[in-house]
This record gives C-alpha cells, sequence and structure tokens, in this order.
C-alpha cells in the first residue's frame, strides 16, 4: 500500500485524509505537514495521522499530495523541489495549478497527477477529474484512481478541461450550499422555524439527487416537469426564478469560476 502525505491541511486536505480513514485507510499510512502547531496537534488527536515536516513527508511518502491554497504554492515547491526525487508521485488538488509548473520547478520526470476533488469526499461522495502531467503515464493515473475512488467517484479529463471542471464540481458544492441557504430563508420568511425549514430542505436536496444519480429517469428538465403541475404551485415559482435571471446567473457564475481558476494558474507563467 503506498503511503501518503498531504502538504497542507486544510479544509481539502483534511477532507482527504477523513474520508481516506472512512474508507478503511490505516492511520499509519498517511501523514500531513501544516504550519500551525495547534491545529495540526488537533488534527492528529482526532484522526490519529501523524504531524510530520516537509523534509519527512518527502522521504517516507509513496504520493505526495499538494493542498496548499494556489498562492502558497511557490515557497512550497521551493522546499519540497531540492529534496524530491522522479520516483515519488506528486498529486496536485490545487485550483489553476498546471502540471507543468511543477514539471518546470521539480527533478525531470517527476510524474504530477492534477486534480479537482470536492469535500464531499469527507463522506465519500467526492467527484475527483484527473489529468496526467507529461511524465505521470496509466500507472500512476491508476494509483490515483485507487486513491480517491476510495472516496468518491472519478473520471480521466483532459487537462484542457480542468478549469471548467474546477468551476463545476471543485466549487458545485459551495453552490447547491448557497441555494440550501436562500430555500431556508424563504421557509423564515413563510415562519417556518429555521430547524424545520432546514429539515425540509436538505431533505428535499437529498431526494432530489439521489433521484438524479439513481433514480430510472435521471434527465433533470424530466424531473422537474414531473413536479410541475398544470396550474399548480411549481411553475408560480418558476416563473419567478425565469424573470430574475436565475438560469443565466448561474452560467455566469460558473463561467466566473472558470476564469478564475485560469488567472490563478497564469500567475505562475
Ligand atoms: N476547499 C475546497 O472545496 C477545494 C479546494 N481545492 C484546492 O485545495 C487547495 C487548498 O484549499 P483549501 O483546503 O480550501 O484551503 P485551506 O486554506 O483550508 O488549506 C490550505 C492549508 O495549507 C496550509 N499551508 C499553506 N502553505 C503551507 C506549507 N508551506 N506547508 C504546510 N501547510 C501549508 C495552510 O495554512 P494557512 O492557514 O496558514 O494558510 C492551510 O492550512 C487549494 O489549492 C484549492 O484550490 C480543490 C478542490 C476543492
Ligand atoms: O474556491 C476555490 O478556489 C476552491 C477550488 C474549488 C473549490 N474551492
Amino acid at each position: 500500500m503506498n503511503s501518503i502525505a498531504v502538504l497542507g491541511a486544510g479544509k481539502i486536505g483534511e477532507s482527504l485524509l477523513a474520508g481516506l480513514l472512512q474508507a478503511g485507510r490505516n492511520a499509519d499510512e498517511l501523514m500531513f505537514t501544516e504550519r500551525h502547531p495547534e491545529r495540526a496537534a488537533q488534527l492528529t488527536a482526532e484522526y490519529g495521522i501523524e504531524h510530520v515536516d516537509v523534509a519527512t513527508a518527502v522521504r517516507r511518502a509513496d504520493v505526495l499530495v499538494v493542498a496548499v491554497k494556489p498562492q502558497d504554492i511557490e515557497p512550497l515547491l521551493d522546499q519540497v523541489a531540492p529534496l524530491l526525487d522522479a520516483a515519488t508521485l506528486v498529486v496536485s488538488l490545487c485550483a489553476g495549478l498546471p502540471t507543468k509548473l511543477y514539471e518546470r520547478r521539480l527533478a525531470e520526470g517527476t510524474p504530477v497527477v492534477r486534480v479537482m476533488p470536492n469535500t464531499p469526499m469527507v463522506v465519500g461522495e467526492a467527484m475527483s477529474a484527473i489529468s496526467a502531467g507529461s511524465h505521470a503515464g496509466d500507472e500512476h493515473l491508476a494509483v490515483v484512481e485507487e486513491l480517491l475512488s476510495s472516496v468518491g467517484k472519478v473520471v480521466r479529463v483532459p487537462e484542457t478541461q480542468q478549469d471548467a471542471v474546477t468551476a463545476l464540481s471543485g466549487s458545485g458544492p459551495a453552490y447547491f450550499f448557497y441555494l440550501v441557504e436562500a430555500m431556508i430563508d424563504a421557509g423564515i420568511l413563510l415562519g417556518i422555524p429555521r430547524a424545520t425549514a432546514a429539515d425540509l430542505i436538505v431533505q428535499a436536496a437529498v431526494g432530489a439527487a439521489t433521484m438524479l444519480r439513481d433514480g430510472t429517469e435521471g434527465h433533470p428538465t424530466i424531473l422537474r416537469e414531473a413536479v410541475t403541475s398544470p396550474a399548480g404551485t411549481t411553475i408560480a415559482g418558476i416563473r419567478e426564478l425565469e424573470k430574475h435571471g436565475v438560469r443565466a446567473a448561474l452560467i455566469d457564475a460558473i463561467e466566473a469560476a472558470r476564469d478564475r481558476s485560469v488567472e490563478l494558474g497564469r500567475a505562475h507563467d
């Protein structure tokens, strides 16, 4: 079994570690680096995973998972580059950062796989899209697939699509959470207690998501039409969504997220 070091155990790094443990991986196959000692201690207490320094992570890990903010990548690569040999697989979870950035900075021939995961990996429901850098072959993609399929679904995409994927499934959970927040607020407006409104909306979201994924008819238009009765309540609401341009707003939002991903990568050209 590969030993895995997560460099930067923030929100996504912790989600990955927690998801891997939940999937049955042993804590002693995992390690992480983190620059705040209190947070490191808290993570070790909660998960039983060892906090190590970068040099130890590079020496011991078969797979180095980079999970720092894109803005923090340069100082991290300064630390890693002199220590790393080309036998270690580098897996980047960072929005926008191309594999060629790592290839430029790390030992010649280092295999790099770019991944866009999402936080539902903490409950084993991640969507991760993976792309090989120029020194990563099928065997490296297979290692990453095996790792991430234990915490959700994995697809292979050309690296040219990763900025769009970042906007869709990387940021996607935030947009669903935003919709849920807004719908709970609507419940408050209508006089429903917050806890009850939250129960109603969260279960509606879980039911709708399950129908989309597991139902015999998973097409969103057909499912939405089945809820929309003639002269009924749903169409009255949909007319308001259309009046307020919600569909166009979502398309614009996802395009803006894609553009920001491109910009984050260009900052390192
Ligand atoms: N959150 C999400 O839903 C997703 C995030 N990502 C990607 O994952 C990466 C991390 O995002 P996220 O988890 O949200 O961000 P966080 O800020 O929560 O996590 C990054 C962590 O890395 C730490 N860090 C930074 N530099 C170093 C270093 N040199 N050594 C050790 N630790 C370091 C940060 O410390 P400090 O607090 O001091 O900054 C922080 O704890 C980003 O590149 C993002 O694009 C990808 C998909 C989804
Ligand atoms: O907001 C971000 O930049 C990261 C990348 C995808 C989800 N969160």
